[in-house]
C-alpha cells in the first residue's frame, strides 16, 4: 500500500500539487487523468519517490520499501542511441546486479523483442523503442510500477502486447499507475481512475462508475468533463 497524506508540490511560486491524500491500494490498476498540465506526471513522480514533497508525507508498506520494489517509466525515453536491445538489456541487468532469468524471458518473449534484438536504438521506430524502454523500467522486477504516457506512437499490434505483459504482471500482484489520454489503454488495463486538474485530486471512481454510471463529477471544469463525456456511453 502507498499513502498520500495531504502532499503539496511547490515549484517556484506555483503550486503543481495541493494537498493530495489518496491512497494505492496492492494490485490496483489505477489511471490518473486530466487535461494537459493537471499535474499527473508530477503526482506520479512524486509516489514513485523522484522528487519530493514540498510538504506532506508519502509512505509505503513494507512490500514496497526494498531497493527494486518501485518501478518508473518516464515519458521521455531513456536509452542509448547506439546501443542494441540485446546490448541494453545486459548492460541493465549488470547495473542491477541479475543474471537472465525466467522473468526477464518472460518479458522477452511477451514483448516481441527478438524480432528487433540486434537492432541499434537509433534504427527503431518509436513503437519499438517504447518496447524497450518499457522492458528496461522492468529489469529489476518491480511490486509496483508508474507509467507516464507510455503508449505514445505505439501501434496496435505492439500496444497489444504491451497490455498483454502489465496486464500479465498485475494478475501475479503488481501494481499498475498510469497516465495516459488513451481511452483503449484505459479500458483495457484500469479499474480505478484519479480524475485531476489544477493540481488537484478532485475525484476517485472507478472506470465504470465513470463511463458506465455516468456519476456526478461536481467540481470538475467543462474541459475535463468534455474529456470523459466523449467515452460515455
Ligand atoms: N520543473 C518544473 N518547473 C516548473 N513548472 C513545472 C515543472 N514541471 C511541470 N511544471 C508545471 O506543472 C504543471 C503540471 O505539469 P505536469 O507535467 O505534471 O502535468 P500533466 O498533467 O502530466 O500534463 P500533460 O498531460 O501535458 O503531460 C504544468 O503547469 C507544468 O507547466
Amino acid at each position: 500500500m502507498l499513502q498520500l497524506n495531504s502532499v503539496s508540490y511547490q515549484k517556484g511560486k506555483s503550486d503543481l500539487i495541493q494537498s493530495v491524500s489518496a491512497t494505492v491500494q496492492p494490485g490496483d490498476r489505477l489511471t490518473i487523468f486530466g487535461p494537459n498540465g493537471a499535474g499527473k506526471s508530477t503526482l506520479m513522480r512524486l509516489m514513485a519517490g523522484i522528487i519530493q514533497p514540498s510538504s506532506g508525507t508519502i509512505t509505503y508498506d513494507d512490500s514496497l520499501s526494498g531497493k527494486n520494489a518501485i518501478g518508473y517509466i518516464p515519458q521521455q525515453l531513456a536509452l542509448f542511441e547506439n546501443l542494441t536491445v540485446k546490448e541494453h538489456l545486459r548492460f541493465y541487468q549488470k547495473m542491477i546486479g541479475s543474471k537472465t532469468n525466467p522473468f526477464m524471458n518472460e518479458m522477452i518473449e511477451t514483448l516481441q523483442l527478438k524480432d528487433f534484438w540486434n537492432k541499434r536504438i537509433d534504427e527503431l521506430s518509436g513503437g519499438m523503442k517504447r518496447k524497450v524502454n518499457l522492458t528496461v523500467g522492468m529489469i529489476q522486477q518491480p511490486k509496483i510500477v508508474f507509467l507516464d504516457e507510455p503508449f505514445v506512437g505505439v501501434d496496435l499490434a505492439a500496444k497489444h502486447d504491451m497490455l498483454n505483459w502489465l496486464n500479465r504482471l498485475n494478475s501475479r500482484g503488481v501494481t499498475i499507475v498510469f497516465v495516459t489520454h488513451d481511452w483503449q489503454v484505459i479500458h483495457e488495463l484500469a479499474d480505478k481512475m484519479w480524475l485531476m486538474e489544477n493540481g488537484d485530486l478532485l475525484h476517485e471512481a472507478t472506470v465504470d462508475e465513470v463511463v458506465h454510471d455516468h456519476i456526478e463529477l461536481p467540481d470538475t471544469s467543462s474541459a475535463l468533463q468534455k474529456m470523459i463525456s466523449f467515452h460515455r456511453y
